[in-house]
């Protein structure tokens, strides 16, 4: 069995709970409450800002020029093309993209973000790949389904997002789990111990990610320093 066939086995069960999860089942309907879309588009942006940084990282730890160009591939696509579907959110809850930027991240996203970025610092070039992985499998397998079962037009209001997920440059994942499946065939059973937690990990954050921001789930006290300011630390 190849390595990413045990990753998935091990994940099945969390790629369901994630299609299920009223976030992503609001995208197939076409309805989603405003204060979702706004809570999900804050957190994604500064997400995705971290997901570079760890690819980045990811280039550090590669011997040769085509991993680092996998890396780079994916940088070129989140900086330059990923903005897509969140332009498709803004516009579906009415605010302007620039107003969700610079937000301090929520619990579950900041845990998400320091796990990427503490395990892609500190781990090898599969560790890189394993603490990112859950990222683009997770989004290529609800946009897929999506496309399927609702099969958008242009009159569907997320019409963009699923597409952009279903249908575009998220196949690039392919090209990490086929260096994965490579790096798995030579890997100490402790090192690939460690990529299936990292993975499993990264599916859950990836649940968790969803359905906080259904419910705008945020800290539960406002983030205010005592002369006032108001903390943007991230
Ligand atoms: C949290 C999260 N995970 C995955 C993706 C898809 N790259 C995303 N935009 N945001």
């Amino acid at each position: 069995m190849k390595f990413s066939e045990l990753l998935w086995q091990d994940t099945e069960h969390i790629f369901e709970a994630c299609w299920e999860n009223p976030f992503v089942q609001g995208i197939g309907k076409g309805e989603l409450p405003k204060a979702s879309l706004v809570h999900y588009v804050k957190q994604d942006f500064e997400y995705l800002n971290a997901m570079i940084k760890a690819k980045a990282i990811g280039v550090t730890k590669c011997t040769s020029r085509e991993d680092m160009i996998m890396f780079k591939d994916t940088i070129d696509f989140v900086l330059n093309s990923e903005t897509h579907p969140h332009h498709n959110l803004c516009e579906q809850a009415g605010v302007a993209y620039e107003e969700l930027q610079g937000y301090a991240l929520a619990p579950a996203s900041q845990h998400y973000v320091l796990h990427m970025l503490h395990h892609a610092e500190k781990g090898t070039l599969g560790d890189v790949i394993a603490v990112t992985l859950a990222c683009p499998w997770v989004y290529l397998n609800v946009g897929e389904r999506l496309m399927k079962e609702v099969e958008p037009d242009g009159s569907h209001p997320f019409n963009d997002w699923i597409r952009f997920y279903g249908d575009r440059e998220e196949r690039e994942m392919y090209k990490y789990i086929d260096r994965l499946d490579e790096l798995a065939e030579t890997a100490a059973e402790e090192e690939k111990q460690r990529w299936r937690t990292l993975f499993m990990e990264g599916c859950q954050l990836e649940y968790m990610f969803f359905e906080d921001a259904y419910h705008a789930k945020d800290w539960p006290f406002a983030r205010t320093l005592t002369g006032g300011e108001k903390s943007n630390a991230k």
